[in-house]
């Protein structure tokens, strides 16, 4: 090492770290060095994955699976005595990598595409929705699902059905072109009922929309706050209005209805004057309410995202979100090699959310959303390396997001 290239070590005072005996080096001097054996490491590494490959044709041949894990094991404790004891502790989770990259490189080669690549590559991209479809949704004229299905279709034929496996029946059944569901909650949470409709149902998202949801009191005209002894709603729009309905009296009883729309609908119906609902603007419009207290959740903010789905995929110009329902191994790292796939791949992930499997104590699945859609190189890789990492994976739909 020439002294031009070294930089003298600073005091040890000053140090926090081993300074090579001979000073510090230069960065440029290191990184050459860097550079140098990475050159090897991708050498060696590509060798190492033909020879994998050789090992796919063989396995083939003979009918063996491609994963061995006694083989993984032994593999992984003999590289780990190789190693000096500084370096052991990073040898398991690199060497965990490399052999799982090597067996989605067999998958590759025996299996060909997987199921959900060759999917992707058939779905249809570019189109545009059409503008005024027919539309199922849950409730009555004024409900949020409704305001929603107006939103993203402005001239949409409405059919209104009481349940979200109904609006599903009515898409399958192609009695609609598409159905209007809510899936999440800024503050009640992931309707997981919704995911489980569309994974079962073999529905895929579309579009999707975010609504901010203003609660209003909602009364006959001529009854006055004070009076109010009833309060009717849907359970989640009650739950997000608990301060407001206790600060009214202590006498005031809460009434669960079907939708918001209904409570209205039944206020509206009603003889008394004593009961009011917590629902939408539009519905005090529609069945010819009075708005008693603007805005009366509890959180500002109350946000609900709604998607539009279909019976096939359909991908439209500006789908820029896929999401995905993954059951992964009950094992060590099982997640992490999905997040790790997605990092190098350079997308950016918008939603990660586990929920237990029903049945099966401890173990969860997850609703993954990225930045990313079919015809994306990075999709198109995504598409082949997770399949093989899951137990399951439910590729959901790509679609745009447009908020109000
Ligand atoms: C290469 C093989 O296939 C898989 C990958 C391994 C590896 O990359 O070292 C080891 C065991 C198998 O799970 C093999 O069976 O040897």
């Amino acid at each position: 090492m020439s002294e031009a290239r070294t930089t003298p070590a600073p005091s040890a005072a000053s140090t926090c770290g081993k300074v090579p005996a001979g000073g510090i080096v230069e960065l440029s001097e290191s990184r050459a060095k860097i550079d140098a054996i990475d050159r090897e490491i991708v050498r060696l590494f590509e060798e190492r994955m033909r020879v994998s490959h050789d090992v796919a044709c063989y396995k083939r041949a003979t009918g063996k699976p491609v994963l061995d894990p006694v083989r993984e094991a032994q593999k992984i404790a003999a590289a780990t005595s190789l190693a000096d004891d500084d370096f052991k502790q990073f040898i398991p989770p690199l060497f965990g990598l490399i052999m799982e990259m090597s067996r989605t490189y067999q998958h590759h080669s025996i299996d060909g595409p997987t199921s959900l690549s060759d999917f992707v590559a058939h779905i249809s991209k570019g189109a545009t929705l059409p503008e005024s479809p027919k539309v199922a949704c849950q409730g009555v004229a004024g409900a949020y699902s409704h305001i929603a299905s107006k939103t993203l279709f402005s001239q949409a034929k409405i059919e209104f059905v009481s349940t979200w496996p109904e609006v599903c029946d009515l898409v399958e059944q192609e009695e609609v072109e598409f159905g209007v569901l809510p899936l999440e909650n800024s503050t009640a949470g992931t309707v997981d009922r919704v995911y489980d409709l569309l994974s079962t149902r073999g529905l895929y998202i579309v579009k999707a929309v975010t609504l901010r949801i203003d609660h209003n009191l909602l009364a006959k005209p001529g009854c006055l706050l004070k009076d109010v002894r009833e309060v009717f709603s849907h359970e989640q729009a009650l739950r997000q209005c608990d301060e407001f309905i206790s600060s009214l009296s202590s006498e005031v009883h809460a009434t669960v209805c079907k939708n918001t729309a209904l409570a209205a609908q039944a206020v509206a119906a009603s003889e008394r004057f004593d009961v009011a609902a917590i629902s939408s603007k539009e519905c005090a419009e529609i069945y010819g309410l009075d708005v008693l207290r603007e805005s009366v959740q509890d959180e500002r903010n109350n946000f609900t995202r709604f998607v539009c789905v279909s019976n096939r995929p359909f991908v439209s110009s500006d789908a820029d979100r896929s999401s995905f329902l993954l059951v992964l191994p009950h094992e060590p790292g099982s997640l992490y090699r999905v997040l790790s796939r997605i990092a190098a791949l350079g997308v950016n992930m918008v939603k990660l959310e586990s929920r237990p499997i029903p049945g099966r104590e401890f173990e969860f699945m997850f609703y993954v959303d990225v930045e990313s859609v079919p015809g994306d190189a990075a999709f198109d890789q995504l598409a082949m390396q997770i399949p093989p990492l899951c137990d399951r994976c439910c590729y959901l739909g790509s679609y745009a997001e447009i908020s109000r």
